[in-house]
């Protein structure tokens, strides 16, 4: 059976790097990109298809942080493809968060449940008898327990949302295990480092960067989080595809890491989690989910009774 990747976040960063380094490992995977902004996707197929013409590059369409275009797309995948695998790379960093068309908060939606919906809309074809698939979740340092509450997990009241949804990231992939290891589906946590890419240069101006660029080699001397590089922050996901799904500790968190002189390496460190707060986390998306999808249902029942009551009074 074909390997199928499929890459959110896909078209820019860690997402496009992972890609790089997957297809550098086996230029016969077959890999689908999906991205909210197609033409970035298709420069990034381009880009790909340069330095691996034999590739097998499909593009999907996905707002993660829209359940529409989620559902859309994995009926999309459904009809096409077996994915086997599936990271997740995108992410919206902001402190400036706001309520999104679904009237969910935007960085709990795109950082977190676009991917679960997609996560739970796939499970026919990522949890198959016999065979093993695996998500990974790309979260970071700053996901902390203290920014994170399960009586307000959009984080609707704080001022962290980045941290909190992060930090919903590692129990969720914890959740996932417990429900749909017995079924063949793997679920793993990876931290990329500090990064350059259009994610940290919407914090700072980018002439601030170039600036300081010459100190951040300095600092990666000592502090081996410094990654800097998409190609080195994504050797953790890279890492995790090649390691054997029983071999993976769903606790552990897998940082990528970059010595002093440059060099990349993946490292477990145990995330400060618990099974009672995953539990009660999956929970509360499995409500919400329900509620998308009824309130998408009756949008789509009145779009309809609309149009019948158009075509009779014409
Ligand atoms: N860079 C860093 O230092 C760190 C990054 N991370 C995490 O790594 C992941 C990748 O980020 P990084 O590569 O740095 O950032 P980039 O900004 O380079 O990449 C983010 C990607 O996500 C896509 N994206 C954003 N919103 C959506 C959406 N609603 N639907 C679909 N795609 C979307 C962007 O596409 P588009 O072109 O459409 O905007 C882009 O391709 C994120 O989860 C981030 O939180 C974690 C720790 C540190
Ligand atoms: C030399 C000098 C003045 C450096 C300033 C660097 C800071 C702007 C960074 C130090 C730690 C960084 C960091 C992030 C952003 C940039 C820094 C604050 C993240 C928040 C980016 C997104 C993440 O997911 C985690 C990162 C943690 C570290």
């Amino acid at each position: 059976m074909e390997k199928v990747i499929l890459v959110t976040g896909a078209n820019s960063g860690i997402g496009l790097a992972l890609c790089e380094r997957l297809l550098y490992e086996d230029s016969q995977l077959q890999l689908c990109l999906a991205c909210r902004n197609m033409q970035r996707a298709e420069a990034a197929r381009s880009a790909l298809l340069t330095s691996h013409p034999d590739a097998q590059i499909d593009l999907l369409h996905l707002d993660v942080g829209s359940v529409r275009s989620v559902l859309h797309a994995a009926h999309k995948v459904k009809a096409s493809n077996v994915v086997k695998m599936f990271a997740t790379a995108e992410g919206l960093l902001t402190q400036q968060d706001r309520v999104n068309k679904d009237g969910l908060q935007e960085v709990f939606a795109t950082n977190l449940f676009g991917h679960f919906v997609l996560v739970r809309e796939l499970d026919s074809i990522l949890c198959q008898a016999g065979q093993t698939s695996r998500v990974v979740w790309t979260s970071s340092s700053n996901a902390r327990r203290s920014a994170f509450s399960l009586d307000d997990v959009q984080h609707r009241l704080g001022t962290e949302p980045y941290a909190s949804s992060k930090y919903a990231s590692d129990l969720i992939s914890l959740a996932l295990n417990r429900h749909n290891n017995s079924q063949g589906l793997y679920s793993s946590v990876i931290c990329p480092g500090l990064v350059m890419t259009n994610l940290t240069y919407g914090i700072l101006p980018s002439f601030f960067w170039t600036l300081i660029m010459p100190i951040m080699y300095l600092i990666r001397i000592f502090t081996n989080t410094f990654t800097l590089t998409p190609h080195n922050g994504a050797g953790a996901l890279h890492s995790l595809f090649l390691k054997k799904t029983e071999s993976l500790d769903p606790r552990a968190k897998y940082h990528s890491l970059t010595s002093g002189m440059g060099s990349n390496y993946t490292q477990p460190r145990q995330m400060d989690i618990d099974d009672d707060m995953s539990e009660a986390l999956y929970v509360k998306l499995l409500e919400m989910e329900k509620s998308a999808r009824k309130r998408l249902k009756e949008e789509d029942d009145n779009k309809q009774a609309y149009k019948k009551y158009l075509n009779q009074t014409e």
